[in-house]
Formats: structure tokens, sequence, C-alpha cells
């Protein structure tokens, strides 16, 4: 049963529309409604509908779903959908345009390149391929494109003349290029009457470039859907700052707010929802829980890492008891801290169950029980000290409300041999510390 304002969302076939609503209230799935209902009740062709995801994961899942759902439907149009990432996108349409395009590096053969480039500077590794890697695409998330920080200045120039000997590009350079070919993609390429773009505060200026593009060139209407409170790639460029231009731009009518979660149980939003006052630049707007269950949410301290994952490990052992069914997801914030976890959690039991992932890779996802681990102030797995506080608490955010109905946030007072805090993020949740004993609660 859609909500009043997804019902709105869902029927509206005017005019630009911009989404703004919180974690489980529906985002994608009003998307998809939306789409479905306007293949159905109006004369859109569907070879002028583009519809941009995040990832190529979420684009190949919101096909599936979209076929599922029109199935009985009528809807015979949808294999002529464009859907897509903005590069994969960008790229075909490049190719449509009879341009050359030059095959594109593949991550290895990029960080390849950069090492031996690296190498005959005498850089040290692994951390300066990473580190030129994510400058170069911040400095390329913007258009026209930035220059790259000066430390990078000489061994970017370098990389930029060895890939082009090679006559290669990389994933950076395919919305550069897009970008510097508009006026033949506007005479070339079928034009885009209906953009839709998912995960919309994840955009950077480069993407925010080509969308007002389209519109410049096709009067393109915009249908747009996002959080700004689960922005988390601003090492990429990603600013929630174009979902608020997006909206400012559009009449106040055709901004919608959706604040209904239908992810998680009631203590769950609640201590979601007071970790995220703490934000300042932030589009204010309420977040409740549509669930009757008051649901499990709780956090403990342990001596060290080992006695961490054995905690863990003991919890994921009670939960596949009492709830086979669930679905449990173990999350860390980076992949280091994961493999740390997931190393010690497995030598002290053979069998564990639950899926393991980053804080970014659970974005968009949801499991019955979540155990966030390893949640401390200055995170040693960081291979550089994180920069951006209000980016950390989103992250934080977005973990905490994958869950449906339970919540185990869980913190090592020793990493690596030295002394960690207590995440100040557990703090502002206002929930309370809870013995190790009692830790596991809800499965008891
Ligand atoms: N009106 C509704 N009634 C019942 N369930 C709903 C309703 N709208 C959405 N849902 C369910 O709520 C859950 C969250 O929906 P969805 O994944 O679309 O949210 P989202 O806003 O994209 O989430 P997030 O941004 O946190 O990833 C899904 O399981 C979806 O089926």
């Amino acid at each position: 049963m859609w909500t009043n304002m997804q019902t709105r969302v869902i029927t509206k076939t005017q005019g630009n529309t911009v989404v703004v609503a919180s974690p489980g209230s529906g985002k994608t799935t009003v998307l998809t409604e939306h789409i479905v209902h306007q293949l159905r009740t109006t004369e859109t062709d569907a070879g002028s509908v583009m519809i941009i995801t995040y990832t190529r994961q979420a684009a190949a899942e919101l096909k599936q779903r979209l076929f599922s759902q029109t199935r009985h439907l009528g809807v015979h149009s949808l294999h002529a959908l464009r859907i897509g990432t903005f590069h994969a996108e960008a790229f075909r349409m490049l190719l449509q345009t009879g341009f050359k395009v030059p095959p594109v590096l593949g991550t290895n053969e990029q960080y390849g390149l950069m090492r031996r480039i690296l190498h005959e500077q005498g850089f040290s590794e692994p951390v300066h391929v990473t580190a030129l890697s994510q400058a170069l695409t911040k400095a390329k998330s913007t258009w026209p494109t930035l220059p790259v920080p000066r430390k990078y200045g000489a061994v970017a120039a370098q990389y930029e003349t060895a890939k082009r000997a090679l006559g290669r590009w990389d994933y950076d350079d395919i919305l550069v290029e897009f970008c510097s070919h508009l006026t033949v993609i506007q005479t070339a390429v079928a034009p885009v009457r209906y953009l839709l773009v998912d995960e919309f505060q994840d955009t950077n200026a480069i993407q925010w470039e080509i969308v007002r593009a389209f519109q410049r060139m096709w009067s393109s209407r915009l249908f747009v859907v996002g959080d700004d409170d689960q922005s988390i790639y601003g090492f990429r460029g990603a600013s929630p700052r174009w979902l608020q231009e997006a909206s400012d731009l559009n009449p106040p009518g055709d901004t919608f707010v959706l604040s209904t979660n239908f992810r998680s149980d009631e203590k769950i939003v609640a201590a979601a929802s007071q970790l995220i006052l703490h934000n300042q630049q932030r589009i204010v707007k309420p977040f409740e829980s549509n669930s009757t269950e008051e649901g499990w949410c709780a956090f403990t301290s342990w001596r060290n890492e080992d006695e961490e994952a054995e905690g863990v490990t003991q919890l994921l052992q009670r939960l596949y008891d009492t709830h086979p069914v669930w679905s449990v997801a173990i999350l860390a914030r980076t992949r280091r801290q994961l493999l740390a976890s997931w190393t010690k959690a497995g030598r002290a039991q053979n069998h564990v169950n639950g899926e393991w992932h980053t804080f970014h890779s659970s974005k968009g996802r949801e499991w019955d029980a979540v155990i966030v681990t390893g949640a401390v102030n200055d995170n040693p797995y960081l291979r550089e000290p994180a920069e951006n506080e209000e980016e950390e608490r989103r992250l934080f955010y977005v973990a905490m409300t994958r869950a449906r109905h339970a919540l185990w946030i869980s913190c090592p007072r020793r990493i690596q041999k030295a002394r960690a805090k207590e995440s100040k993020f557990i703090e502002e949740t206002k929930l309370l510390r809870v013995p190790r004993k009692t830790w596991q609660g809800r499965v008891d």
C-alpha cells in the first residue's frame, strides 16, 4: 500500500521531479513504479527514456525488477529503455556517434601503468597508486577538469602522456570526452527526452553538467531520487550539493520528501535519526519507522579485536540457531578491517554465516540483522585519516540503516596492539552500552 506521497510521485506525468528521501523510504521502489506507470499510461517512447543508476549491479537489479513487475501488465517496450551508469551510457552514446573510441584501461592495467611511472620517479607503492588514481578521479570529476594537486602534477602528466601513447582512455576519460563532444552527440544520438537518476546524492560536478547538457540539448524532463544523508563518495568528487541544486531549480510543488521508513524497526530508526542530527550540512527532513516492532539495537565494547571476533562469531552462531531464515551482514569501515575480522572469526570457528561488506558496499542493501564491527575513532585501517567528519557520519548512518530487525554495534578497545577510542558516533546515537554478556539480547 503506497503512502500518499509515494502515490503522487509514482503517478506524476508532467514536469521535473526531485525526490528527497530518508533511508528505506522506497526511493528505488518508487522510481521503478514511476517508470512503469509512465510507460503504461502515457505515450512515452521507451527509447527516449534513460535511467541512470550508480553501479552496474544496481542497473541489473533495476532491469530485473522492471521486467518482473511488468510481465503481466502488457508493457512490451521495456527492452528499449536505456538503463546503466553515467559512464556506461556516455560510452554507448560516444560509440553511436561513430567517434573512434579507444579501449578503456581496466583497473589493473591502469594501476600497472601508474606503478611503472611511480617506480621510475622513485615513489613507493601501493599507497601512492591509490592516492594518485583518486587524485586524478577527483580532478576529472569536475567540468572543466581541475588541475591535480601539485604533489602529483609531474607524475599525472607522465601518466597522461603514456596513456595517450598507448592509444587508451581510462575510466575517468569517458565523461570528460563526452562533455567535449556534446555538439556531435546532440545530432548523432537518439535524444533523451526523460532522464531518471537514482542515488542522486552521489552525483559529481561533471555528471551534473551532463544532466544540464541533456536539458539544454533536448529539453529533457528530469526525475531524480536521493538522500543527501547517504552521500558517501566525496573521494570521487560526489557531493549532496547537486541534489539541493536540482531541488532549488524546481518549483516547490515538484520536490517531494519521503519520510516513512519501511525497512527498519523503531529502535534502529530512532538511533540512526539521533546520529544524523549532528550533521550541519543537510536537508532537514522527518524520518520515522513504519514498523510496529521495537526491534533490537545494542552496542558493546571488547578488550581487543580477537575478543571482538569471538563475540561476533558467537553471535553469528546464535543467529543461525535461533533465526535460520534471517539474512545477516557483518559490516566494517574498510576492506582491510573486514578481512582482519573475517580471518579472526574464521579462525575462531569454521562455521560462519552472513555476508561481509564495507560500509560503502552495503549501500542500497538491506538485511534482517546487521553487525557493525570496529566502530572506533581515528580508524587505523584507513590509509589516510578521514578528513570529512560529516561524510564519516553519513557512512556510519548508511551502515546502521541497512538493518531490518536487529542491529549490533561493536567496538574493540585495542586495534593492531594500539589503544582505540570508541567511535564518537556511538554516543551520538544515544545508545547505552550493553555489557558483553547481554549484547546478544534479541536472540538469547
Ligand atoms: N509503501 C510501502 N509499503 C511497504 N513496503 C514498502 C513501501 N515502499 C517501500 N517499501 C519497502 O521498503 C524497503 C526499502 O525500499 P527501497 O529499497 O526502495 O528504499 P530506498 O529509499 O531506496 O532505501 P535506501 O536509500 O536506504 O537504500 C523495500 O523492502 C521496499 O520493498
